[in-house]
């Protein structure tokens, strides 16, 4: 591996804690920690997103389940993730390798600034020479601010660092057609050239595989969307043998020119063959093709990062309007109708909607969600001036700060 590449590695924790007695997986622990070590030495960054604050929390008090109030939860996981962390540091202290603990909620990256001050220290810590170890901060997030899964968080922390790689270790060898521990038919998906496209013939319905898994593989699709969306190749692999990393960052490198076309299965048949003939473990890559627009910081901050309030419904002529190659902003006149509460440069969806001959929102008709944007007004002025032209907002609400709804600098379209 010549260039210096960063890898965001994420660890479920199934792979961290025994299912069925929640101790550590401490073996599997030191696996990882050499493989970290020896990609550091050879000058990549890496950034660890380490689960298992809840089920070492739980161990750590004795307690057999999962509490179900949210304050007991909140407590396990303070008194696991100090564990988890320690554990961390005391394995990364064998090789000398310093390491950062990094809690987030939505709420540190709500503000443009907080996004992008989240980055700098990250780059900081990369820079020093130390691996950050993220985790959501399971202590403090209530639902409204948390991220939901870590696979969607290290898809973030792999976006805001701007990372080339986000593997995401798991407890089987790939993504299959089918949950393969209840279907031994499952087969294996080894290459993704096109998420955009579907994944037919693939279920991932069935689950997650161990009691203190969270997601299953739902949470990893939606993760490899939004890294595949900002230019980071997503990998899913086993957790079991991360040395297998070196192999897969190398048969990337070695295979960036190759072309996958055809039919997804006929793909995968042809993919196990090369894998197996280089000797190459299993694993699933999400291929981010360099020739699709990457979403830029400010816009991947807007659709993944925010929380959003409610949603503008907008027409077709203020659709084509916003996605252009000049993008213009959205000024009153496009917007059909508001549905929730929200408050100036809070964030929300934008829908496209069908008008009724007499202008109204024709609910009959399905919308679409096309994007996000950061309103100017808030719910109830947007709902008084839409429809209108920009020189009536003043007096219609009595003063006017902006002729646009929502700027062009606050508007987000994912990448399709
Ligand atoms: N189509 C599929 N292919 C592969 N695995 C699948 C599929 N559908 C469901 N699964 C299940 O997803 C599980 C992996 O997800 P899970 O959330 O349990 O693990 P994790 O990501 O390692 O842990 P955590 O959720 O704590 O981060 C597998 O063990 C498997 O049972």
């Amino acid at each position: 591996m010549s260039k210096p590449y960063t890898i965001v590695i994420k660890l479920g924790s199934s792979s961290l804690v025994d299912a069925s007695t929640k101790e550590p997986k401490l073996s599997l622990m030191s696996l990882i920690v050499e493989t970290v070590v020896a990609l550091r030495r050879i000058g990549h960054r890496v950034i660890i997103v380490s689960s298992g604050g809840i089920a070492v929390g739980l161990k750590t008090l004795g307690l057999e389940k999962r509490p179900k109030r949210l304050p007991e939860i909140q407590a396990v996981a303070a008194v696991g993730q100090g564990r988890l962390i320690g554990r961390w540091d005391k394995l990364f202290s064998y090789f000398d390798q310093r390491i950062a603990q990094v809690l987030l909620t939505r709420n540190d990256i709500a503000e443009w600034s907080q996004y992008k001050n989240a980055r700098n220290t990250l780059q900081e810590l990369l820079n020093m020479g130390v691996i950050p170890v993220v985790n959501e901060n399971d202590t403090l997030a209530v639902s409204e601010i948390h991220f939901g899964d870590n696979d969607s968080l290290s898809a973030i922390t792999a976006a805001l660092t701007g990372a080339d790689y986000l593997f995401l270790l798991t407890d089987v060898d790939c993504l299959f057609t089918d949950n393969p521990r209840s279907n031994p038919d499952a087969k294996p998906i080894l290459v993704v050239p096109d998420l955009d496209q579907g994944l037919p013939g693939v279920s991932v319905a069935n689950g997650t595989g161990s009691d203190v898994g969270t997601g299953g593989m739902q949470t990893k699709l939606v993760a490899a969307e939004l890294a595949i969306n900002a230019g980071v190749h997503t990998i899913i692999m086993n957790s079991e043998s991360p040395s297998s990393i070196f192999k897969i960052v190398q048969y990337i490198q070695a295979t960036e020119d190759k072309t996958y076309e055809g039919d997804l299965m006929d793909l995968q048949l042809k993919e196990l063959k090369a894998l197996n003939e280089l000797g190459v473990p299993l694993h699933t890559k999400f291929i981010a093709s360099a020739d699709r627009h990457h979403l830029k910081n400010r816009e991947f901050w807007m659709l993944h990062g925010l929380v959003t309030k409610g949603s503008i419904i907008i027409d077709d002529g203020a659709y084509v309007a916003l996605t252009r190659k000049e993008k213009a902003g959205l000024l009153p006149a496009g917007v059909i109708d508001v549905e929730g509460s929200f408050q100036q440069l809070e964030c929300v969806d934008l829908k496209l909607g069908h008008r009724l001959p007499n202008g109204e929102w024709n609910k009959e008709l399905p919308t679409t969600t096309v994007g996000r944007a950061r309103c100017n007004y808030k719910s109830t002025e947007v709902s008084r001036i839409r429809g209108m032209k920009s020189d009536r907002i003043e007096e219609v609400l009595g003063y006017s700060d902006s002729e646009y709804v929502a700027h062009r600098h606050n508007l987000a379209f994912p990448p399709h």
